[in-house]
């Protein structure tokens, strides 16, 4: 559905980004600086790649290899930006129709999108929820073949986000629309997308389904960049079906029992194991791993009590504030917890480890 492969050489930066996904709706994902607007602007037709390749379903946008470039114009892309680019001096209608002729459609995207009732308004009195959702009924009026959006919710308060979320789904479920979305907040690749690109310094690390990218980080910096936040060493001593026990590096060899890991992981091999703050499993269940450690320290939060261990590298785990009291945690002494081996990712590389 979505075929690109990108290289550029720019001054001082380099794009060379390929991936293919028969996902309807993609992510790119990476920390800021690392070419996704870039891609996304090659996908446009605003930039034009030094070679490559661009295929959008099924019609080709760019071959370096057959000399072919289809103008920006005929691409019939949707863009959305953050800063909405509303034309100030148009009402919401004329901003919605600008470039669509079918008025109804235009009503009908206006419908969708819940706008109509602000049609005669101008983008200075309306609020930036609104903005979004009149950029995102312009974007749609003009019937796009894909729709490209660059970072469009991150001005955005989160209970806003999800309202549009969730119409964004709906609007773009019911017109079958392609979707490249770009952004730095992976809870929006979990909402939005069924394929995650992850990017860094205009190349990709690592391409997938997000829930199955975000268990299985390639690496330490992937796994930081998607989240995770416990890292500690240790040597491979057991693989089985379905899971891998990992002797940590700390003075008491305490095993861990993983769910994520490399397909080849071998025995004997060294790794680096994350623990994810939601790892604590509510019951010793059969699977779950028993750890003793010491508490660092314990945050109280609205929702959740954050504790901090010592296991040879601090452990963050979050506490359900609900089942907080049925724990007997104190700073400064050794407590128990059954951990989940879904919840804990097994890989070879760590960041400190990177140059
Ligand atoms: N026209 C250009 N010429 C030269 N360098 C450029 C040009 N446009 C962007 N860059 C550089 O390319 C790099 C990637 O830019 P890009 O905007 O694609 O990053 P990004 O991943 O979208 O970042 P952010 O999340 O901050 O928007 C940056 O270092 C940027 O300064």
């Amino acid at each position: 559905m979505l075929e690109v492969s990108v290289k550029k050489e720019l001054e001082g930066f380099s794009l060379d980004v390929q991936f293919i996904s028969e996902a309807k709706s993609v992510a790119l994902f990476a920390p800021s600086g690392s070419g996704k607007s870039l891609t996304l602007q090659a996908i446009a037709g605003l930039l034009k790649p030094d070679e490559g390749r661009i295929k959008v379903v099924d019609r080709v946008f760019f071959d370096s290899s057959k000399r072919f470039f289809l103008p920006p114009q005929k691409r019939r892309v949707g863009y959305l930006f953050q800063d909405y680019a509303l034309f100030p001096h148009m009402t919401v209608w004329e901003n919605v129709s600008y470039g669509c002729r079918d008025e109804k459609r235009v009503e009908e995207v206006l419908k969708m999108l819940e706008i109509q009732d602000i049609r005669n308004r101008f983008p200075r009195e309306i609020s930036g929820g609104q903005k979004q959702r009149v950029a995102l009924a312009r974007a749609l009026a003009f019937e796009p073949k894909v729709l490209l959006l660059d970072e469009p919710f991150s001005a955005l308060h989160k209970s806003l986000k999800l309202e549009l979320y969730k119409r964004l789904r709906e609007v773009v479920g019911e017109f079958s629309i392609p979707m490249v979305l770009v952004t730095h907040d992976f809870d929006e690749v979990f909402e939005l997308t069924d394929y995650v690109v992850i990017m860094e310094k205009g190349e990709v690390k690592q391409t997938g389904v997000p829930v199955e990218v975000f268990f299985n980080p390639i690496d330490g910096k992937v796994a930081k960049l998607l989240g995770h936040q416990s890292f500690l060493s240790g040597k491979v001593v057991f693989v089985m079906d379905g899971y891998v026990e990992v002797r940590l590096g700390d003075r008491r060899k305490q095993i861990l029992r993983a769910k994520n890991f490399p397909e080849d992981l071998k025995e004997g091999e060294n790794v680096f194991v994350s623990i994810l703050p939601f790892a604590v499993a509510l019951n010793p269940l059969e699977d779950s791993v028993k750890i003793s450690a010491v508490v660092k320290d314990i945050f109280r939060e609205k929702d959740k009590s954050v504790v901090i261990l010592d296991l040879g590298g601090d452990v963050v785990l979050h506490l359900p504030f609900s089942l907080s009291p049925n724990y007997i945690i104190e700073k400064g002494r050794e407590a128990d917890f059954y951990l989940s081996p879904s919840c804990i990712s097994v890989f070879r590389r760590c960041y400190e480890k990177e140059s």
